[in-house]
């Protein structure tokens, strides 16, 4: 079914997500009522087990919902065929099995497998893309490596190159900073930024980073046990929201620099 708002990339009404196991049902968060329109940088943050990587599991298909639903591009997920689902949402999920003996080349162009022929044979424009891709997120050097020879920062970014050689309107990433050094954190997430800017893609992370999110992301989805909280950055700020993310005993939100710090 076709529905209104030609903007937006992804939404969801009434979502429920979590576990069903025989009769009994673990629900994770219900309610959900998101909106993630195009050209937006949008994190998911949250504590330890809250949720995080349930809900993007939910909104990109892999999981289904307990209730509620899942659009994207305007049509509910559930009937967007696999093929049509690959040209329109590309995902970073660390736990992703991969060939570890592909070349980074190979495994980025992995990303073009929606696009090619039977045979699976790149053309000119494939190629492209992935050069593009790999040019993109600065791994050109290391492209004739074998991927088991990669470190796991390395590795990141190339599954986050494979992503974008799959160019697709919404993008999903599940921690895509974990083992990278700070200022590789700050890299990706600007890289991120700068993707949904020049190319007006949608970009869904899930991050512990929530001093550098605060500071880049065009909304923030707060998964907290009892709410989920989405908005701006400075529309969360507003309304104290992020002032019990974390237990008060060590961690405390300092309204005036926007950030989280350690209680001394
Ligand atoms: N396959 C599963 N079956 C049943 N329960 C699960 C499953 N996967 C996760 N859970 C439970 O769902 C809850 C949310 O887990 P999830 O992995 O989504 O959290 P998260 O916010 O991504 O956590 P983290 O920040 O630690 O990665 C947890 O209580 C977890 O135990």
């Amino acid at each position: 079914m076709k529905e209104k708002n030609s903007h937006s990339i992804l939404r969801t009404e009434a979502l429920s997500i979590g576990y069903k196991k025989k009769d009994q049902e673990n629900v994770i968060a219900s309610n959900i009522n998101i909106e993630v329109n195009e050209g937006e940088l949008v994190a998911v943050i949250g504590i330890n087990g809250v949720g995080k990587s349930t809900l993007l599991r939910t909104l990109s298909g892999i999981q289904q919902p307990l209730s509620g639903r899942v659009l994207v591009n305007n049509t509910e997920i559930a009937k967007i065929e696999a093929l049509a689902m690959a040209s329109l949402i590309s995902l970073v999920f660390t736990e992703q099995p991969v060939s570890k003996n592909l070349s980074v080349f190979e495994l980025v162009a992995l990303g073009r497998q929606p696009y090619t022929n039977w045979i699976g044979r790149l053309s000119k424009n494939d190629l492209r893309q992935i050069v593009k891709a790999l040019k993109v997120v600065n791994i050109e050097a290391i492209q004739e490596k074998k991927c088991y020879e990669l470190s796991d920062g390395q590795m990141q970014k190339v599954l986050i190159a494979r992503a974008i050689a799959q160019n697709t309107p919404l993008v999903i990433l599940d921690e895509p900073t974990t083992h990278l050094d700070l200022y590789h954190k700050a890299y990706v997430l600007k890289l991120l930024k700068d993707l949904t800017r020049k190319t007006k893609k949608a970009i869904v992370f899930a991050s512990h980073e929530i001093n550098l999110a605060i500071q880049l992301c065009d909304k923030i989805i707060l998964m907290q046990k009892e709410h989920i909280h989405m908005g701006t950055p400075q529309e969360l700020l507003e309304t104290g929201a992020f002032s019990n993310v974390f237990p008060e005993d060590l961690i405390i939100f300092d309204q005036a620099s926007a950030s989280f710090k350690i209680k001394t």
